[in-house]
């Protein structure tokens, strides 16, 4: 009956206009396939970089749509129209300062812009909402990590810490494909799996 729900919003003036297409929704729809052992539905929304509108996306996303995880791509730089941060911390019940943390650490393995994102993760009722910046190559970079060229990971990504994360705001145990991510846990909150 728990069923995992993840919400995906991709923030980009351009891509909601049609100037491009949107690449961000499609890659994080393709990472989750490949990470998640765990069976879920996604709900998937394009919005402009517009305040308002992504404060109410995210609303609805999780008390509306009963989201679990909330993920969102685009809009955490300094540009003035970059308010994809500020939009989540409105509506946060509570801020989680480690993945904004981790995030830009990883992201420094990567690019040395990484320092510019602004991104944040926040919980809000049930749900963990993560930012994640808006290059569609980011978003593998961000949840997975960095790995070497017999693909041993050298850099943990942060979707490690979202199942133990999303099993202490009471939601569904999420397996993930640990040739992917390996997802941690507290021996005492595994159950018997073979994590
Ligand atoms: N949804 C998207 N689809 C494809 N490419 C994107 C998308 N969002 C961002 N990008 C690419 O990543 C870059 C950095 O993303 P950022 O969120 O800063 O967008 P931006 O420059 O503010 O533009 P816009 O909001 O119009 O996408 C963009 O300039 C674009 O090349
Ligand atoms: N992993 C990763 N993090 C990244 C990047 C990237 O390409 N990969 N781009 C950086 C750059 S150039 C910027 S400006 C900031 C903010 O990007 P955004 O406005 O697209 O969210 O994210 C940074 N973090």
């Amino acid at each position: 009956m728990n069923t995992l729900r993840i919400g995906l919003i991709s923030v980009s003036d351009r891509a909601s206009n049609g100037i491009y297409q949107d690449l961000g929704l499609p890659a994080l729809e393709e990472w989750l396939t490949q990470a998640l052992d765990t069976p879920f539905e996604l709900e998937k929304r394009l919005v402009p970089d517009e305040q308002s509108m992504i404060e109410e996306t995210i609303c609805e996303l999780v008390d509306e749509r009963f989201c679990h995880l909330v993920l969102t791509t685009g809009g955490t730089g300094p540009a003035r129209r970059d308010v994809t941060p500020d939009a989540t911390l409105a509506v946060a019940d509570r801020e989680m300062p480690g993945f904004g943390e981790q995030m830009r650490q990883i992201s420094l393995n990567f690019v040395p812009t990484a320092i510019l994102s602004r991104q944040v993760g926040v919980i809000r009722k049930q749900s963990l909402i993560l930012n994640l910046p808006g290059q569609p190559k980011a978003i593998k970079e961000t949840l997975e990590g960095l790995k070497d060229e017999q693909g041993n990971t050298r850099v943990h990504g942060i979707f490690a810490s979202v199942p133990y994360c999303i099993q202490l705001l009471d939601g569904p145990y999420i397996e993930t494909h640990s040739s992917v991510v390996a997802a941690f846990r507290p021996k005492s909150a595994r159950r018997d799996t073979n994590n």
